[in-house]
């Protein structure tokens, strides 16, 4: 009992010494920013950008030595040479430089994860440290010395005990890092190589989210050159999703990367309309590629007659013959049809400027014929004509324009059945949806934008970026300025983003065709055949993380095979990883949502939950009268077991679209008589994104978590619009408990 005693003083010790160094840093960077900040706005301009250069990379630092004061170390390896090293949220090195912890994402900590007894790679013992704010409460060792070991299966966990307990707590409504406890099939993925596509597909809660995360954050420290330049482009399903993510990488101390979702894809565009989900299947159809097409082609379209023209008093005609060869010419450019249009529109002013030279008698040349051009060109008929030959359009005005008119669709997309092109019919001014976003991204590419200036620019930026990263060698070298804590580099990037310009995901954000370094989608499964060429473009190198389970598919333009959905896009470059484990759901829950994906013929992954938890699941019998009634009162119950006046702890009822208003009043009613008005008014505050007992439906619980679920009438959610999928998403949210409300039957498979 001493011995663990003392090595908890020791590690104490250790912990002491390490935050005492993180203290000393702090110190300096605020210091430095002091320093800088007194020196004010005065100096040359240079000097002034310098100044702004070093403040933002002190404040940088500074936020993230801030952001790491939880659990700043959380592991200890020791080698068989005898040597050990702690491993933490970032790298700390002591005044000489020497390294006293390695962050979680460097080479040399990836034993952490990864070594087992089987494959002890040079580890004799890890050691996980628990710690609360700066004490250190608990160690928990794993000897992997153990000659002939067996080797271990899937879900041998690794630091059981601090997984267990990260997994125990509270819901928060936000997603927290899983540094400290990054099981070994989860390191692979994080660490996997950067090219090609990596698909992950595991059941629910296996981590595919926190799994994702991790890696982004692991990608942009390893190839952080590469990254930081171009960006990360980060898909989930909602933007609610990106809240409840977004605490992640800040904590990890990241930036660069993009969150945003299908909807918000397009910069300008607000899609916020609702498609039915037959007009969302349709649209994410890869025929509608061919629809948009045809859309763009056949405004490249020779008149039916020849076009009579006045110059000057003289007839001239816009000829059939004369539109069809401006077309042909314009059309070997290759260009997108409105930059291909300069080429159609000159060839055809030149042809007509001719014409009225024959009737001059005579050749126009040079100034006379710029002359004439240029009256053409202004010619209201003249430009009348050629727009009806070759329309200058807006992806905006083409999508519209084609979506309201029946006749359009018939004659652009004959694929379709009659149903199929009724469901996506709509009247001009509809609100924009999720589905058409990737269709006027299709439309963008073909119609093209006028990048001419933003080339010139990108041009200017590179001939500037290689002077200010000159510039930073000789601010370093004469100032000695940096101590260790900033390089040329990272000083050049200050100085090139700093004022008006703006950072790499700032602009990557409002650019629709940047291209990124990496792109990690979650919910993968959710997304169109039109949606994958959309990411795809954004990404040519189609190096991509994507995460999701083909058993939780609840839209219709979704798919259940990766195959099916990846292979038009990515061809034979993408590789597939599995997780098994579930962290998330008590081994009874798990195993119920199981029993029923199978009875209902998903193609679900093998799933083993990490944990047991007493009482995790029950099922409550009511009629359709009592229904509402007994799901309030379950889910009251629960919040007054998991839901904390302090802001932790998550319930969430989840039901039917169109059960959700009732409940949503009758707990609203019930509330204050049970937890009392003052935790009543509190969570009745609270928005509806992060409340800490809200009622919502399978789509909107997707991808999220909560301590308790009420599952409200599950047969109506399996025959609900997100069929099987959504009550196997439904059911697998809840971290400890599980209660089932039903009036009719419950459907098969999910009590036992
Ligand atoms: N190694 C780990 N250590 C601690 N917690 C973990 C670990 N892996 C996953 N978790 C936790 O398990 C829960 C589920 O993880 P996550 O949401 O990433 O799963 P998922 O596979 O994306 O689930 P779903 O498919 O249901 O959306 C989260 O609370 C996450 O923090």
């Amino acid at each position: 009992m001493s011995g663990f005693g003392d090595e908890l003083r020791s590690e104490q010790a250790v912990v002491d010494a390490l935050y005492a160094r993180l203290d000393v840093l702090r110190s300096t960077a605020r210091g430095r920013l002091g320093d800088v900040r007194r020196a004010g706005p005065s100096g040359s301009p240079q000097n002034r950008s310098e100044r702004d250069a070093f403040a933002t990379l002190y404040g940088d630092r500074l936020a993230q030595l801030e952001s790491v004061e939880e659990r700043l170390v959380f592991g200890r390896l020791d080698a068989t040479d005898g040597s050990s090293r702690y491993v933490g949220r970032i790298g700390l090195t002591d005044d000489a430089h020497a390294s006293i912890l390695t962050d979680w994402r460097a080479p040399a900590a990836q034993a952490f994860y990864r070594a087992t007894s089987a494959r002890p790679d040079g580890v004799v013992r890890r050691r996980h440290l628990v710690t609360r704010r700066r004490t250190v409460t608990g160690i928990e060792d794993e000897l992997l010395d153990l000659a002939g070991a067996d080797a271990p299966d899937a879900s041998t966990l690794s630091g059981e005990g601090a997984l267990l307990a990260s997994l125990a707590q509270g819901r928060t409504g936000r997603m927290g890092d899983i540094v400290a406890t990054i099981q070994a099939e989860q390191d692979a993925i994080i660490r996997s190589s950067l090219t090609g596509a990596l698909v992950v597909q595991g059941g629910p809660g296996t981590g595919k989210t926190a799994v994702a995360l991790h890696r982004a954050a692991y990608l942009l420290y390893a190839h952080r050159r590469v990254l930081e330049r171009s960006g990360v482009l980060l898909v989930g399903p909602s933007t609610s999703f990106l809240r409840y993510i977004d605490q992640v990488l800040p904590s990890l101390g990241e930036t660069g990367v993009v969150a945003t979702t299908i909807a918000d894809l397009v910069p300008g565009i607000r899609a916020r309309g609702v498609d039915s989900p037959e007009a969302a299947r349709v649209k994410g159809l890869a025929l509608m590629q061919r629809v948009v097409r045809r859309a763009v082609r056949t405004r490249e379209r020779v008149p039916a007659r020849d076009v009579p023209i006045r110059l000057d008093g003289r007839a001239l005609t816009i000829r059939r013959h004369d539109v069809r060869e401006a077309i042909a010419r314009a059309r070997r450019t290759n260009k997108a049809h409105n930059l291909a249009r300069a080429t159609f529109v000159r060839e055809m002013l030149g042809r007509l400027a001719d014409q009225y030279g024959t009737h001059l008698g005579e050749r126009l040349v040079d100034q006379d014929r710029a002359d004439v051009v240029e009256d053409l060109r202004v010619h209201r008929d003249v430009q009348v004509a050629l727009n009806l030959a070759w329309l200058p359009m807006s992806p905006q005005w083409l999508l519209e324009d084609l979506l309201a008119k029946p006749h359009r669709i018939a004659e652009l997309a004959p694929e379709l059945s009659a149903r199929e092109r009724a469901a996506i019919v709509r009247p001009k001014g509809s609100p924009w949806t999720p589905a058409d976003v990737p269709l006027l991204d299709e439309a963008a590419e073909l119609l093209g934008e006028d990048d001419q200036v933003a080339r010139a620019q990108a041009r200017a930026e590179t001939a500037e970026r290689a002077e200010a990263l000159e510039h930073a060698r000789q601010v370093l070298a004469s100032t000695g300025a940096g101590g260790g804590m900033v390089d040329a580099e990272q000083l050049a990037e200050r100085f090139a983003t700093t004022g008006p310009r703006l950072t790499t995901a700032e602009r990557a954000q409002a650019d629709r065709a940047w291209t990124y370094g990496h792109v990690v989608v979650d919910e993968a499964q959710e997304l169109s055949a039109m949606a994958w060429r959309a990411l795809a473009r954004r990404c040519p190198t189609r190096s991509f993380t994507i995460v999701g389970d083909v058993a939780q598919t609840s839209s219709p333009a979704g798919t259940r095979s990766w195959a099916r959905a990846l292979e038009p896009v990515f061809r034979d470059s993408w590789r597939i990883d599995e997780l098994t484990v579930n962290y998330r759901t008590p081994s009874l829950v798990a195993d119920a949502a199981q029993r029923f994906a199978h009875a209902s013929g998903l193609p679900v992954s093998p799933l083993v939950s990490a944990r047991d938890v007493d009482d995790a699941l029950a099922v409550v019998p009511a009629t359709q009268g009592t229904l509402v009634d007994s799901a309030v009162d379950q889910a009251l119950t629960l919040a007054s077991t998991f839901v904390g006046s302090d802001g932790a702890g998550r319930v969430a009822l989840v039901a039917v679209p169109s059960r959700v208003a009732g409940l949503r009043d009758a707990l609203a009613a019930a509330t204050p008589g049970r937890l009392g008005a003052d935790l009543a008014a509190t969570l009745a505050a609270q928005p509806q994104d992060d409340a800490q007992l809200v009622v919502l439906t399978p789509q909107e619980v997707k991808g999220l978590e909560y301590d308790a679920v009420v599952l409200v009438e599950p047969a109506a959610i399996a025959h609900g619009d997100g069929g099987a999928s959504d009550l196997y998403v439904a059911a697998t949210r809840p971290t400890r408990r599980l209660v089932v409300v039903h009036a009719e039957e419950i459907p098969a498979g999910l009590v036992a």
